[in-house]
């Protein structure tokens, strides 16, 4: 097969092998001057094969297909020319010629011989052998061979579609791969006028190559000059973004087209290197564009149309003399050392990121039409330092910028969402602020402050590990726990200390998380990682983070959000063996005294409230009672009001029931115990509950018709564990106006199941006596009744009152307890409590927890009413519509 060439007619072939002065570089900006031996184009017009042998050569199979070549450097090459040809050269250069041998020639004499005989002779070849610096040339090979050589000696071909050039290489022996035209290749430079089609390839270290070959299309010049490592991992023909070199002038123009997409890890239209950019470039109307360089860019000059997302940033130096940037949405101009950008131009921007941590020498940053704040603008113009405060503001709005982009760009959908992807680019750009592990208060951040995503916590520093929920550093020769997150997937319980909002956390070990049940058998939590530096906090007492996830429900979507509660300690550290058997740690975490507390308002605001619209910002709390009990509770009773005008009923707040006058209750023999009241063998009244009722987290273990609590006639603590539900409420509940249901009641923070919640106060009257409080009845709790057959028998035995049973009327005095609704799929159920007397027809209305519950839910029980069993005074049948909401309701109360 012949190839048949001609003198490209674009191109003027300098008449000197020497002379490149004359070498006109179509659409390309010389960005570094450097050597052009001299260029040479040749035009394919038909296609003939032979391939020089060389001894080299033989070795590896030869190319399918040879086209024009422009060589810029002379070496000697190795050429097996037709004899009639050869004996041509060999006459014009006065050497020997030797039968059908490949000859060794300068190759630019081949090159330029060629080019400037009838080509249709010509059948020279070209190779650039992997292991020869003497580069085996085809001056007239339309499409070239590249090949790529591992360790083994496994040799690739590869066709490349158009002239190129290699000049300069720069290493002997130590570049595992040769890649013809490759442009990230520190042995040559080359020049790729018109390729429409080029096949890349990548090598790798060992002896698997990857993804060999990649084909990618190119619709530009590309030029790479000044190669500077000499090492690459991955080479990767047409790479604009280069570990090792990138030094091109290009102009891309479609996205997918853009060869950067092709590097490993790279995003697509990066134009960033690591090393070395030596980039005059235009990029328009790209997503996301990149211009970041590790080391060193020296753009001249850099303008950017319509992006998205741009990063100008720079570890090291930045050397662009201008940067222009139309209509982008966010804009990185960070530079961890140095950027001597002498003028930015922003255009447009709807945010800008300046952050540096080092010096940003930018002589001018004019940023035309600014659409974000005054004191932000003012912050990059000033070209200040900006405060930890404002650095984690900035911090968060770009990450949250980039998920947001990265939602735009994948039209919202994603396997695994965003937050991570939108981290891990922040990574890339250097973007975390905080990249040590710091103990104790990270500048900036402040108790109360929020994060919706974990990544967040990563991202300042707060929390440094995605999944584990303890992080830890070295202190000394130990490591010690610097943060832990409550992510609600375990067991973990804050209390209060004072009755007022939790300050004490009990943290369970990680690893077997006894609290799921998955297929895998759980076992034994392990003292290391984690566990092993809580451990060691609890010597040290060192200061420890603590970051809590609250969850809440907008409009019908579950949400949650992240909150730093501020700094702890461990006081001290237990092994537990679980139900299951295994062992698990706890970790008792005690607030230092002299941090602030949670906001619980804040918090409130910021976790929502129910019965929102779908897509609409959760409502600001127009109607506060800091308290409507007065002081009366152990902790304030709340009441909002953010749905409508409504003002919260006038009623006495009791906290506690009142028995009929005529009632002189009859108080029973109590315990002398010492122990906490725990052991039903040593305490009479635990006894009398058949053990105890409650666990050591003061969780109801079991409904049960009665249960006995100690009473005043006990001579134990009152904090023993056996009075949990008459020590009063603990949990910041808060009365909150519904949509649908008048006022209901909720927790704003997370209610673990078996909890105690509140008592059902108010005035205990005779049931009849109820009944004549005609269109009062809305508050009225009847007690007593039971299907529990001694209940029955103790109601009938009691002589004192007959048969008559009883009821609890909130309606004056009462209680949170009064606003609590009815759900046909309540998370609360009544407990009969008795303490303070022995009558078991009147006893205490204690709601216990029957499941966990998210902060915010709305606390129901079940009003338990008879369907079509309600009469009025006249006998007619009474029916109220129930709102509940549940799968389960029938839409009626009664
Ligand atoms: C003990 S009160 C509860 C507090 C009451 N929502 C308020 O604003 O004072 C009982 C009354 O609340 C209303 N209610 C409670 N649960 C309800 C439900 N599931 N559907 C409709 N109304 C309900 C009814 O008017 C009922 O008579």
């Amino acid at each position: 097969m012949e190839v048949q060439y001609q003198v490209d007619g674009n191109m003027d072939p300098p008449k000197s092998s020497m002379d490149s002065s004359k070498f006109k570089r179509r659409r390309i900006s010389a960005v570094r001057d450097y050597p052009l031996q001299f260029a040479v184009n040749l035009r394919q017009v038909d296609h003939v094969h032979p391939y020089a042998r060389s001894p080299v050569l033989e070795k590896y199979p030869p190319p399918k297909i040879r086209k024009g070549v422009t060589v810029r450097r002379d070496f000697p090459v190795k050429l097996k020319f037709p004899t009639a040809l050869r004996n041509q050269i060999s006459d014009s250069k006065g050497s020997n010629s030797d039968d059908g041998m490949p000859m060794e020639y300068s190759a630019f004499d081949a090159a330029n011989f060629c080019a400037s005989t009838d080509s249709k002779q010509s059948n020279t070849t070209i190779a650039m052998h992997p292991e020869s610096l003497n580069a085996t040339i085809a001056t007239n090979a339309r499409d070239i061979l590249a090949c790529i050589k591992n360790k083994d000696d496994d040799v690739k071909e590869f066709n490349i579609h158009d002239s190129h050039e290699c000049i300069e290489p720069k290493k002997k022996g130590v570049e595992e791969s040769s890649l013809l035209m490759n442009i990230e290749d520190e042995q040559c430079e080359v020049d790729v006028p018109i390729a429409d089609n080029i096949y890349a390839c990548t090598n790798v270290r060992d002896s698997k190559p990857q993804n060999v070959p990649n084909v990618i299309d190119v619709c530009d010049i590309h030029v790479c000059t000044k190669p500077k490592k000499s090492f690459e991992e991955t080479s990767l023909l047409m790479n604009i973004g280069d570990e090792q070199c990138q030094a091109g002038d290009y102009q891309v123009t479609h996205k997918s087209q853009n060869p950067a997409s092709l590097t490993k890890g790279a995003c697509s239209s990066m134009a960033g290197d690591e090393q070395c950019s030596d980039s005059m470039f235009g990029v328009h109307h790209f997503k996301e564009t990149s211009n970041d360089d590790e080391e060193c860019v020296e753009a001249t000059s850099v303008e950017v149309n319509n992006p998205k997302v741009i990063f100008i940033d720079d570890e090291e130096c930045m050397e662009s003399t201008s940067v222009e940037i139309n209509d982008p949405e966010v804009i990185f101009i960070d530079d961890e050392e140095c950027v001597q950008v002498t003028s930015v131009v922003v255009n447009d921007p709807k945010a800008i990121f300046d952050d540096d941590v080092e010096c940003v020498n930018v002589a001018s940053v004019e940023v035309n039409h600014s659409q974000i704040g005054p004191s932000n603008e003012e912050l990059i113009i000033n070209n200040e330092l900006r405060n930890d405060r404002d650095k984690i503001k900035w911090i968060i709005n770009i990450y949250r910028e980039v998920c947001k982009e990265l939602e735009r760009n994948h039209n919202g959908k994603s396997k695994g969402g965003f937050t991570m992807e939108a981290a891990s680019i922040l990574q890339k750009r250097h973007k975390w602020i905080k990249r040590d592990k710091l103990m104790g208060t990270i500048p900036g951040i402040e108790v109360g402050d929020h994060f919706d995503w974990r990544a967040e916590l990563n991202l300042v520093g707060l929390h440094c590990r995605n999944i584990h929920g303890i992080d830890y550093k070295m202190l000394g020769e130990k490591i010690v726990a610097i943060s832990v997150v409550d992510s609600g997937r375990y067991d973990n319980v804050f209390k209060s200390k004072e009755g007022e909002f939790p300050d004490t956390l009990i943290y369970l070990g990680e690893g077997e998380n006894p609290k799921l049940k998955g297929k895998k058998p759980i076992e034994d939590q392990k003292l290391r990682g984690g566990n092993l530096a809580l451990k060691n906090s609890a010597e040290v007492k060192n200061p420890i983070r603590v970051i809590r996830k609250f969850f809440y429900k907008y409009g019908k979507v579950e949400k949650s959000r992240y909150f730093y509660d501020g700094l702890y300690y461990v006081d001290s550290c237990r092994e537990e063996i679980t139900s299951s058997g295994k062992l698990v740690f706890k970790f008792l975490l005690k607030k230092f005294p002299e941090q602030p507390r949670l906001d619980w308002l804040v918090v409130w605001k910021l976790v929502c409230v129910n019965d929102i619209p779908e897509g609409k910002e959760p409502p600001t709390v127009d109607y506060v009672i800091d308290d409507i009990s007065q002081d009366k509770e152990r902790i304030p009773i709340r009441a909002v009001n953010d749905f409508d005008d409504e003002k919260l009923p006038i009623f006495n707040y009791t906290p506690n029931v009142t028995y009929p006058d005529s009632y002189h209750p009859v108080i029973d023999d109590g315990c002398d115990c010492i122990d906490g009241c725990s052991d039903s063998e040593v305490c009479p009244c635990t006894q009398k509950n058949g053990g105890s009722s409650y666990n050591y987290e003061e969780r109801l273990i079991k409904k049960k018709p009665f249960i006995i609590e100690c009473g005043p006639s006990c001579n134990c603590f009152t904090s023993c564990l056996n009075r949990v539900s008459q020590r009063g409420i603990n949990l910041p509940l808060e009365v909150f106006k519904t949509k649908m249901k008048g006022w209901g009641v909720r927790s704003r923070s997370f209610i673990r199941c078996g909890s105690f919640i509140c008592e059902y106060t108010g005035e205990i009257i005779l049931d009849n006596e109820g009944e004549q409080r005609v269109g009062m009845d809305e508050y009225l709790f009847d007690i007593g009744v039971s299907d529990d057959p001694s209940l029955r028998k103790a109601n009938s035995l009691d002589s004192s009152e007959g048969y008559e049973c009883f009821t609890i009327d909130a309606a004056r005095l009462g209680n949170v307890g009064r606003f609590i609704n009815h759900s046909c799929s309540p998370n609360l159920y009544p407990q009969n409590v008795l303490y303070d007397h022995g009558n078991k027809r009147m006893p205490h209305i204690m709601f216990f927890a029957m499941e966990d519950i998210p902060p915010l839910e709305e606390l129901t029980y079940d009003y338990n009413y008879e369907i079509n069993g309600v009469c009025d005074t006249k006998g007619n049948i009474k029916v109220k519509p129930c709102y509940c909401g549940s799968d389960e309701c029938n839409g009626r109360m009664y």
